[in-house]
């Protein structure tokens, strides 16, 4: 089982016109210290945090309880102009997580309803265990993966506007073709890399998808892959497999818990 959390920002769209149509940098600058303060405090209790659009960010949270999410939601109240919603849902897989998670939100109000302000909704999987008796076995799976030698590829060859689009191009395609084929959220992080959240999958699986991938954008990349019962800890595996898939020029390594927790 896999917790998720959908942060959402309040009726955000009519916020940013009103009175009159508020600066984009300004907008810029609430969204990224928004992200920062959000993946700062869910990065402390070992989950992730993903940008995503910036009015709305996605969270694996397993290891948050509802306390703690109200403790988050009351400190950016204090912060911000504006409110946000949090939505949390459990699921079998990251898709199903996920699904919960924003019905749970989209039950509670429209994102551009004035009177949504705050809200905290969904189960968490401590009560959804206390409820239903579902498994603690809440395992995240975490998949890290990196285009091959992208700097001499792209960011030495090309300019940055291409290298940028190039980039996207792959990821877009990499995110569907996991969203579709596994349910796995995936998530473009910075430089040329993409870290998905996904099920339970076995090396060969990953070889299709890199494969599958790789066919249809010609850009060859890797993967480390890494479990644990939080994010960072099946992250951090994911890394510590990547770069021993660099060491050894494999394309899919999965690695069970590195020793240190340094990163
Ligand atoms: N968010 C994030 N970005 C990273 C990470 N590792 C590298 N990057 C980014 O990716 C860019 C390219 O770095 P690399 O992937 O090491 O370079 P490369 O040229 O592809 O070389 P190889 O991966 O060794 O083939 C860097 O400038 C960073 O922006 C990571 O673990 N997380």
């Amino acid at each position: 089982m896999i917790q998720t959390t959908l942060f959402q920002l309040d009726d955000y769209g009519p916020w940013t016109v009103q009175p009159t149509p508020r600066s984009e940098m300004d907008l810029q600058v609430l969204q990224a210290r928004l992200y920062a303060n959000i993946a700062a405090f869910v990065g402390d209790r070992e989950g992730y945090a993903f940008y995503t659009r910036g009015d709305n960010i996605i969270g694996i949270t397993n290891g948050l309880d509802r306390e703690e999410h109200e403790r988050l939601q009351a400190s950016l109240r204090n912060r911000y102009p504006v409110t946000v919603s949090f939505g949390i849902g459990t699921g079998e897989t990251p898709r199903t997580a996920l699904e919960a998670a924003s019905t749970a939100l989209q039950t509670a109000g429209s994102a551009q309803d004035e009177t949504r302000t705050g809200v905290c909704r969904g189960k968490t999987l401590i009560e959804d265990r206390m409820k239903n008796g579902t498994s603690d076995e809440n395992t995240v799976h975490v998949a890290h993966f990196d285009i091959e030698s992208a700097t001499e590829q792209f960011t030495d060859r090309l300019d940055a506007f291409e290298t940028y689009t190039a980039i996207h191009r792959w990821c877009g395609s990499l995110a569907r073709h996991l969203y579709r084929t596994h349910d796995a959220l995936s998530f473009f992080v910075g430089g040329d890399n993409v870290v998905s959240i996904c099920p339970a999958m076995d090396e060969q699986a990953y070889h299709d998808v890199i494969d599958h991938v790789t066919e249809s954008v010609g850009i060859p990349f890797r993967v480390g892959v890494g479990a644990g019962r939080t994010a960072h800890k099946a992250g951090l595996a994911a890394k510590y497999g990547l770069e021993r898939g660099r060491e050894r020029k494999q394309p899919v390594v999965i690695t069970e818990q590195p020793q240190t927790v340094s990163l």
